[in-house]
């Protein structure tokens, strides 16, 4: 190939510059590369594809999941350009005889010619239902496919798994700490940005926050506290009062206080550790006003939680009012209470009415079901800290989105399996959602493209796609068309709302569901149906493409 051809025009070296460190068309499996060149081999550069991206059962045990990372996807496909050294890296690596020519093609490829449909990002979506359709030449819609499947999978899995603790948590404030123990810096980030989206309230993340424009949360680890093993360790021990004035001596008057409450809380005032005291006051100097404590460093009852009440009635006195305390082991239903108790009688006993609405943070390998069982338990939690069971999924760790081929230049395309569960929905196919007088969504229905729309308050027919038997009539009152174009003519053609719209669609989203198909425990599955017609063409095409066997 000649060296003229790489150069990139000014078009091209724009597309190039703009491209994401890591989502680029490399970042894909080797075989979608090699399958472009046996496609262009065989002359199938102008086959028209249509391919859709659905997964076949819901993760976590649930019967819903959330559809998330289509804007990555758009990006990807604006950015979408083999650069000069892709091309040499793939010349190097792919076997010698590829010919030239195949290269120049590869180096001109954009996704101009492709056009997306997809589901509004965020909202719930169920198996076979595809959350994309994606349209166009055949060589380029196939090399979408791995990159398309990283991003989707990933967000959407994880958008689930955070709605899921946002269900089972309710009102109260979650925060995601997962960066740590998530699989690599990519996979913390995703994590921190599509916990958001499934309903977290903010991240200990920075960089999601500085990135993504997420609130930015966090409190201090036990280093700080262990830090710290007396009072003589405190290098200054004064605070100015809020509304100015002289500095006042803290650690005097938390000395003061903590010898005061001992009675209060019938704890040995001896027990109380200094050390902790003392990272707690230096703390609470160096943030009067956001006095966050974690108190399970030696003893949440005896010690923590003294300490931290001490500190927040010192800080009081000087007009700072204390945000709360984090508990990161132990019994967190019981220490809660326990917690939620002391700061009751503070109240009560010196007249400071917000002492006992303290925020009281819980950490430590939480799940679901902790949050669940918590609930049972009865506990004054207000805010969760998640990191390890959120971020990695470790429920399930991986949704299984997969892409298929449908229909080739205007003619079905049908994948078949032992497993009836894994036949593919053959040709190109609209999809709705039919809802009921109650606002609630009743069914889910895809038909063939060519048919036309189901209307409110007509009757259609819903049938499962493989069991004969299972028929129902539906009359909606209401019909939403479920995918929207988004890429069209090289261009995103559809606006695209911010993580906070994201975020509230996933709630109204969810609202729509009835709460059975929600419940953790055995939740009924929600209906997917085909109409008709896409029930005998699915049929028909079954029995045309698989073989009869012959028995002897
Ligand atoms: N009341 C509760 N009900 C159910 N699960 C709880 C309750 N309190 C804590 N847990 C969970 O029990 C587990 C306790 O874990 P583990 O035994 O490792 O912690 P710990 O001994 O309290 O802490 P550490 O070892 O850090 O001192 C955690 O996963 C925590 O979320
Ligand atoms: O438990 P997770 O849900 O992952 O939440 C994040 C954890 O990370 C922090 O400490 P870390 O676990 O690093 O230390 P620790 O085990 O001593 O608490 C924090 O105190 C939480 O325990
Ligand atoms: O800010 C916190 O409390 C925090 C952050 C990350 C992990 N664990 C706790
Ligand atoms: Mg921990």
């Amino acid at each position: 190939m000649s060296q003229e051809t790489t150069v990139p025009s000014p078009n091209e070296r724009e597309r190039r510059l703009g491209q994401n460190g890591i989502v680029q068309p490399l970042l894909t499996d080797l075989y979608q590369i090699t399958m472009a060149y046996a496609y262009w081999k065989s002359g199938k550069t102008k086959d028209t594809s249509v391919f859709d991206l659905f997964f076949r059962k819901n993760p976590f045990q649930g019967e819903f999941t959330i559809f998330a990372g289509l804007e990555e996807c758009l990006k990807f496909l604006e950015k979408f350009h083999f650069s000069h050294s892709d091309i040499e890296y793939l010349k190097q690596t792919l076997p010698p005889t590829i010919e030239d020519e195949f290269f120049v093609f590869l180096s001109k490829l954009t996704a101009d010619e492709v056009t997306l449909y997809a589901m509004e990002e965020g909202s719930v979506a169920f198996p076979r239902v595809p959350l994309m359709r994606i349209e166009g030449p055949l060589i380029i819609v196939q090399l979408l496919e791995t990159t398309f499947l990283t991003l989707v999978n990933y967000a959407s899995l994880m958008a689930t798994n955070a709605a899921r603790y946002r269900m089972a948590a309710g009102d109260l404030k979650l925060l995601e700490f997962g960066l740590r123990r998530a699989q690599g810096p990519d996979g913390g980030l995703s994590a921190s940005k599509y916990s958001y989206i499934g309903g977290f309230d903010g991240t200990s993340n920075v960089l999601a926050g500085k990135l993504f424009n997420i609130p930015v949360k966090g409190t201090h680890a036990h280093a700080y506290i262990t830090s710290f093993t007396s009072f003589s360790e405190l290098r200054s021990q004064t605070l100015t009062p809020k509304d100015g004035g002289e500095p006042r001596d803290l650690l005097q008057l938390a000395v003061k206080w903590r010898t005061e409450l001992v009675p209060l809380f019938k704890v040995v005032g001896t027990e109380a550790s200094d050390g902790e005291l003392a990272a707690l006051i230096s703390f609470a100097i160096a943030f009067p006003d956001g006095f966050m404590a974690l108190v399970d460093t030696y003893d949440v009852k005896r010690s923590g939680l003294l300490n931290f009440c001490a500190v927040a009635l010192a800080l009081s006195e000087l007009g700072y009012q204390a945000l709360g305390i984090r508990i990161d082991s132990g019994d967190l239903a019981y220490l809660s209470n326990v917690a939620r108790e002391y700061f009751s009688k503070i109240s009560i006993n010196y007249n400071i009415p917000w002492f006992k609405d303290l925020m009281i943070m819980a950490s430590n390998d939480i799940n679901e079901e902790t949050i669940l069982s918590l609930n049972d338990q009865g506990h004054k939690i207000d805010c969760f800290g998640i990191g390890t069971h959120l971020v990695t999924c470790q429920r399930q760790p991986a949704l299984g989105c997969v892409y298929k081929l449908v229909e080739l230049n205007g003619q079905p395309r049908i994948k078949l399996s032992q497993d009836v569960g894994k036949v593919t929905m053959p040709g190109r196919k609209d999809a709705y959602r039919l809802y009921s007088e109650s606002g609630h969504a009743l069914i889910d229905l895809l038909q063939r493209s060519v048919e036309e729309e189901p209307e409110p308050g007509n009757k259609v027919l819903c049938r499962h796609p493989f069991e004969e038997s299972k028929r129902a009539y539906v009359i909606p009152s209401k019909v939403e068309k479920l995918h929207k174009p988004y890429w069209n003519n090289g261009r995103i053609c559809a606006p695209l709302p911010n993580l906070q719209i994201i975020r509230k669609r996933v709630r109204t989203s969810l609202k729509t569901l009835r709460p059975d198909i929600k419940r953790n425990l055995n939740p009924t599955p929600f209906k997917v149906a085909v109409s008709d017609r896409l029930y005998n063409f699915l049929h028909d095409l079954w029995l045309e493409n698989a073989p009869i066997g012959e028995l002897s």
